[in-house]
């Protein structure tokens, strides 16, 4: 194999979202079947142990695609030479957390992270955040890394879009593959809003199809706003397959290109498009080529997105006021 194995750096890589992402982009499917990769493991310092016990396992796989597997508990060596950053270990809320205690802690991580991605990376990095609040903590990156450009820092509502699809299959007795052009807009929590308005179904609207606008409000959109929620609670712990798959989603996208006709959604900063204040990053429906993303322009948004859209852009912006607040960004 002559290709220049690709450098891919993981943070939480010995939790359980990383426990259920490592194999697969070492399998070749975060980038593709012939893309050699190296991958960096960042966690703290007790969990080093843990993530060599993962590391064991994936050396045991003997992926033909997996050419190196460093462990580290410092950013700065995590992140050297990173083509992509998948920041996935986060401060999680706890009980009698305000939700300025959790942006504080966050931003304990992903300022330093930030930073070790804009001295260290290489040029064409592309950082992917999971870790929650996601959107906010993506902001925090960005702004310790001023040298890397604002538009490689994104945040994962990619999770959001295939439980939307998945939700719209099962109510019109159609397949996700059937589904094209679906929305998710705004923030990674319960404001955000699954937008099916401009979405098809074999071709046909996916609204007019439904035509249940109570449906829409009271089943579909709190079912997949809440969806991460719903499942704390029945497995007693969040998200982690579905969310790693989501990230392998999310990346394999960004660099591989959206299939004609389709797009996506990418918690990105935004350009001013859609009435979103320039620089929050929020979900957009986004088409990819070549490496880089464009919101998809013109849509027309009517009252009911309107002002749910807007509700989520709200909550983004008091984020970022209460992370401005901190000295964070
Ligand atoms: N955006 C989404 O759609 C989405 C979906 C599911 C989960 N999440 C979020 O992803 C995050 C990770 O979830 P999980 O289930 O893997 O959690 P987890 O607690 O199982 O694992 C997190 C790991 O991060 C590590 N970590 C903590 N601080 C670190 C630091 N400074 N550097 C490196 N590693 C560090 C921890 O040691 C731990 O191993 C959580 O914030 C969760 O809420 C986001
Ligand atoms: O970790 C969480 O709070 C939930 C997670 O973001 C999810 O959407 O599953």
């Amino acid at each position: 194999m002559t290709r220049t194995p690709v450098n891919v750096t993981v943070t939480g890589a010995a939790g359980q979202i990383g426990y259920a992402l490592l194999f697969r982009i070492a399998s070749g499917q975060l980038l593709g079947a012939d893309v050699p990769v190296k991958l960096r493991l960042l966690e703290i310092t007790p969990a080093l142990k843990a993530a060599e016990g993962t590391a064991m396992e994936l050396d045991d796989c003997a992926f033909p695609l997996l050419q190196g597997i460093d462990i580290t508990d410092d950013p700065n060596v995590a992140f050297d030479g990173a083509n992509v950053g998948l920041l996935v270990g986060a401060r999680p809320r706890t009980k009698g957390m305000e939700r300025g205690d959790l942006l504080e802690a966050n931003g304990g991580i992903f300022k330093p992270q930030g930073k070790a991605i804009n001295d260290h990376a290489a040029d064409d990095v592309k950082v992917l955040v999971v870790g929650n609040p996601a959107n906010t903590n993506a902001l925090i990156a960005q702004a310790a890394a001023p040298d890397v450009p604002a538009e490689r820092f994104t945040a994962m509502t990619r999770l959001d879009h295939n439980r939307a699809l998945t939700q719209l299959a099962k109510k019109t007795g159609s397949t996700v593959a059937d589904i094209k052009r679906l929305t998710i807009w705004g923030n990674h929590s319960a404001t955000q809003y699954p937008d099916i308005f401009h979405a098809t179904i074999a071709g046909k609207n996916a609204a007019e199809t439904v035509n249940d606008e109570k449906w829409l409000a009271e089943e579909f959109i709190p079912t997949v706003a809440k969806r991460g929620a719903a499942i704390i609670e029945a497995r007693g712990a969040s998200s982690a397959a579905s969310a790693a798959n989501a990230a392998i989603d999310h990346v394999y996208s960004w660099v591989n290109g959206t299939a004609d006709g389709d797009w996506v959604s990418m918690g990105i900063p935004s350009d001013g498009s859609y009435g979103v204040p320039e620089g929050l990053i929020s979900s957009f429906p986004v088409t990819t080529k070549d490496g880089t993303y464009e919101i998809v322009p013109g849509l027309e948004i009517n009252e009911f997105s309107r002002a749910r859209i807007d509700a989520s852009v709200k909550e983004l912006e008091e984020e970022r006021e209460a992370v401005r607040a901190l000295g964070l960004i």
